[in-house]
């Protein structure tokens, strides 16, 4: 570790650039701590279950591998369309099969964000519901050359040229971006972590 662990309001137990900019957005100062874990989906897992289970781990493993006493947050996102988890594409093919498969469609993003202090962990789960319009293939290619699919899930960022696929969103922006921040911020708050806390 850099740094003493006061210089930090929380420990984010992830990897994601996305999270960290997304904490800084509403004030907060992380020590990043990723953890590796195995994001295999159980046999008969459903999505809720599934990315409640992966936010909770990563909070243990980035609390039991730092060693901080810091609250540690851990988080999942997943794209779901018709109950199926899409993760991350593994390459080209994929992603256009994935991007083809939400094209014209509602689909779910889901998050589940779970914070651990000692022997204390809270989670949450927040559902946006994400229309794109009809893509075509070729589209979806040009798109796949850009690089932004291949290290989100469901292959795609609405924060990045995806935006000209998605027709609307019904609920969190921030939860489809990878952590939902009005939920978070209540989340951290039951840890005395405050946003906006008049000083
Ligand atoms: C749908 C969507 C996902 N994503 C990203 C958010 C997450 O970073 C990623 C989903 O993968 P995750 O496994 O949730 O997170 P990660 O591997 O990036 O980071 P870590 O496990 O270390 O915390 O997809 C976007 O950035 N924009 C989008 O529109």
């Amino acid at each position: 570790m850099q740094n003493s662990d006061s210089s930090y309001d929380l420990c984010l137990a992830s990897a994601s650039p996305r999270r960290e900019a997304l904490l800084e957005q509403i004030g907060l100062k992380c020590l990043k701590y990723p953890v590796d874990l195995n994001e295999s989906v159980l046999p008969g897992e459903a999505a809720p279950s599934y990315v409640m289970r992966l936010a909770e781990q990563k909070a243990l493993a980035g609390q039991e591998r730092s060693g901080t006493n810091l609250p540690v947050l851990g988080s999942d996102t997943s794209v779901v369309h018709q109950g199926k988890i899409l993760g991350k594409p593994k390459n080209k093919r994929h992603a256009v099969d994935m991007l083809m498969q939400l094209s014209g469609q509602t689909h779910q993003v889901m998050t589940g964000v779970a914070v651990c202090q000692g022997r204390r962990i809270l989670s949450l789960i927040s559902v946006t519901d994400v229309s794109f319009r009809v893509l075509t293939e070729d589209e979806c290619l040009a798109y796949c050359d850009s690089g932004e699919p291949f290290d989100k899930a469901g292959g795609y960022g609405i924060q990045g040229l995806a935006a000209v696929f998605v027709r609307s969103v019904s609920g969190s922006y921030s939860n489809v971006v990878g952590l939902p921040l009005f939920e978070t911020a209540e989340l951290l708050n039951q840890f005395g972590i405050r946003v906006l806390e008049p000083s």
